[in-house]
């Protein structure tokens, strides 16, 4: 499905506000999670996972449209969705790439007209359970930051770990806890910021990233990446029995509306 080519420009009825890009990031093939089909297709509460979390953005008000970055195999598959569920800001369904690093790339080459001044939230397609609060807060901090990561504080004390000279794993360090998050997505972004990251980042051959706020603390230290509170449900699908923690997380989230 071709990105609609028109050039950036504010939502109509919203003057002089930035355009907000959804970008779903599905691109990956859940080796963790096992199975003949990536995870984000895997049903939750009759709908596929990656179809609740577009669902999730093209309900919310301050997102102008959503791209979807899928494995390219299943991109077919990804558009019946798309076109049977109504989700009509899908502006694009393209393919990702080999690391989630390399989706994301891929989303802000698909958003090369838009402008520096324009956001993008970049939320991973197996969070399925990501609500409109955090939503709203993440594109709300965008006016005030640059770069805005959605995390929860850890319950769990967390250790650095290394491998003793007799191959034993041992702490190393214990981090004060209280300082401590665990970054969920979506990860929000002025596009100039995101943009000016990613291009220093491709140029370090020891790249390495597990999220994209990362990249811009990195490689873009004079910006603020901020933190907003985000939500123990949001959760990741990644391994054998996910579904099951999701499935029980949506029914007490559906109880309770
Ligand atoms: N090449 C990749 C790899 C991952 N992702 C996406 O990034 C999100 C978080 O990644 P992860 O949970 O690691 O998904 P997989 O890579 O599919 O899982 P695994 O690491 O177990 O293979 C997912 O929505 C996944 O589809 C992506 O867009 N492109
Ligand atoms: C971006 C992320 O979801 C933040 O917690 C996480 O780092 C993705 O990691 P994955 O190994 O690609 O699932």
């Amino acid at each position: 499905m071709p990105l609609d080519p028109a050039p950036s420009a504010p939502a109509p009825g919203r003057p002089g506000r930035p355009h907000v890009t959804a970008a779903v990031l599905a691109g990956g093939v859940g080796v963790r999670m096992g199975g003949p089909r990536p995870k984000q297709l895997l049903a939750l509460d009759g709908r596929s996972v990656i179809e609740h979390s577009i669902a999730a953005f093209c309900a919310a008000p301050e997102v102008d449209d959503v791209i979807v970055l899928m494995v390219a195999d299943h991109i077919a598959e990804v558009e019946k969705i798309v076109a049977a569920g109504g989700h009509a800001k899908v502006s694009a369904v393209l393919p990702g790439g080999a690391t989630r690093t390399a989706t994301s790339v891929a989303a802000l080459d698909a958003l090369a007209h838009r402008d520096d001044g324009d956001l993008v939230l970049l939320h991973d397609a197996v969070r399925p359970l990501v609500d409109r609060r955090t939503i709203a807060e993440c594109v709300a901090a965008l006016g005030e930051a640059g770069a805005v990561g959605v995390a929860v504080p850890s319950a769990d004390t967390v250790v650095e770990v290394t491998q003793a000279p007799g191959g034993a794993e041992v702490i190393r360090s214990v981090p004060p806890r209280s300082r401590l998050r665990r970054m969920q997505t979506p990860q929000g972004f002025r596009l100039g910021v995101v943009r000016l990251a990613y291009a220093r980042a491709l140029a370090d051959p020891g790249l390495v990233a597990t999220d994209d706020c990362g990249v811009v603390l990195r490689y873009v230290p004079e910006e603020e990446v901020r933190v907003i509170p985000g939500a123990e449900s949001n959760i990741k699908v990644t391994n054998p029995g996910d579904i099951e923690v999701a499935e029980a997380l949506l029914r007490r989230r559906t109880g309770a509306e």
